[in-house]
């Protein structure tokens, strides 16, 4: 079956030429991009949907969600709005409510938020255990998550729980529950930060983890400067998420971790990718990750909602777009581009032509899949332009029409 997408305002790809097309057309063959040009030169296809002048951007990539959890934070979040400050102890809240609910409950819960996230423009969405916190509720939760995510992030190094000696928890991450989890889960996370795991300890899980073959990421640099950054690129990892707190030195190593890759190209040796979280920053009353800065040093950005019961109770992609304009000073194009291709470029699925299963994400070009997220509005500088606005119009996910 084929699919002519006909009559589109302004067509963002956020492919490798960053093109921007007016009234273009796209053609998509089962889940394949198959054709993309001009409307007036449009071929024929088994079915024809007509844009009426509307905006198409690739599907957002969603690279840095907390799904599979249980329970309510708003005390903590009343008391955050009174002047109280986040830290990580909140964590604690969650894995006692996740811990208590049945299976059925907790995959029940995030298919929704999944469902809520696609229902605003997402079309590829990685998620993280970190509410188990013990070897069988942190092998439930990846169970859940590979059942409902795209890809699965392994976070057993969320928190040191309650009674636990850290030393003892954090062999257990690295032995018995990383064992457990490990059928599940292609990525694993640490929290390194002051209240949750120390570099020593992060380090710890880092290498474990990457002996078991998992992809890595770090959650650095959140809360106070930090040792998460440097962690992150010595180890090579893919992302490190949240980096509010960063140095000269930091940024600069970001940068730097990208120097053997052909941008053009999408070629060579890959580098560590910073993922900011406006709606947490935002939620969390805390600095706004430098965006700006690291941009303009040279480092690779992804834009991310954090979905998460704590620090950043949104799936709203588009809202994160939308602070990531008007308040880190990100050119519409930009922060698109962090929530597309920069989210792909973080799970590693940003190349890939018509490779079975494969298929690139994030951008809008033959052979990739067909991720298509159309907006009421005839141009992406509405979502900076009309803030809180729902803007989603169409969702196509892999070439089926989801919204
Ligand atoms: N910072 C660590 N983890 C989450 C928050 C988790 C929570 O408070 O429940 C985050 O990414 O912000
Ligand atoms: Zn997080």
């Amino acid at each position: 079956m084929s699919e002519l997408i006909t009559n589109i305002g302004e067509l963002m790809t956020q492919d490798r030429g960053h093109g921007t097309r007016r009234n273009a057309a796209v053609v998509l063959e089962g889940e394949r991009i198959a054709w993309i040009g001009d409307a007036v030169h449009a071929p024929a296809a088994d079915t024809v949907t007509d844009a009426q002048g509307r905006a198409v951007l690739p599907g957002w990539v969603d690279s840095h969600s907390h799904l599979i959890f249980a329970g309510d934070r708003t005390a903590e979040f009343e008391a955050r709005m009174a002047g109280e400050s986040y830290s990580a102890g909140g964590i604690a809240v969650s894995v006692n409510a996740t811990r208590a609910a049945g299976d059925y409950e907790l995959t029940r819960l995030a298919l929704g938020r999944v469902a809520e996230a696609v229902s605003q423009g997402t079309t590829y969405l990685e998620t993280k255990t970190g509410y188990g916190l013990d070897v069988e509720h942190e092998a439930r939760s990846a169970r859940i998550a590979a059942g409902v995510a795209d890809e699965v992030t392994y976070l057993g190094a969320h928190l040191v729980p309650a009674g636990s000696d850290p030393d003892e928890y954090t062999e257990m991450v690295c032995g018995t529950m990383l064992e457990a989890v490990r059928p599940y889960v292609k990525w694993a996370d640490v929290f390194c930060e002051t209240g949750a795991f120390t570099p020593e300890q992060s380090r710890r899980v880092l290498t474990a983890c990457r002996d078991a073959g998992l992809g890595l990421r770090v959650h650095g640099n959140q809360l106070g400067p930090g040792a998460g950054v440097e962690l992150a690129v010595e180890f090579g990892a893919a992302s490190v998420d949240h980096v509010n707190f960063l140095t000269d030195s930091d940024v600069d190593l970001l940068a730097r971790s990208w120097s053997g890759w052909d941008a053009g190209r999408g070629t060579g040796e890959r580098g560590t990718v910073a993922t900011v979280l406006p709606a947490c920053d935002l939620s969390t009353r805390q600095p706004l990750a430098p965006a700006r800065k690291l941009l303009d040093a040279g480092v690779q950005l992804a834009i991310a909602s954090n979905c998460n019961p704590g620090t950043s109770y949104t799936s709203s992609v588009a809202f994160c777009v939308t602070t990531a304009v008007l308040q880190m000073q990100l050119s519409v194009h930009e922060a698109v581009r962090a929530a597309t291709w920069g989210g792909a470029l973080a799970l590693y699925r940003e190349s890939g032509v018509d490779e079975d299963g494969r298929r690139a994400v994030g951008s809008i070009a033959v052979g990739h899949r067909a991720d298509l997220h159309m907006l009421k509005a005839p141009s992406a500088t509405h979502l900076a332009y009309r803030p809180g606005i729902p803007l989603t119009h169409a969702v196509w996910r892999a070439g089926v029409r989801a919204v």
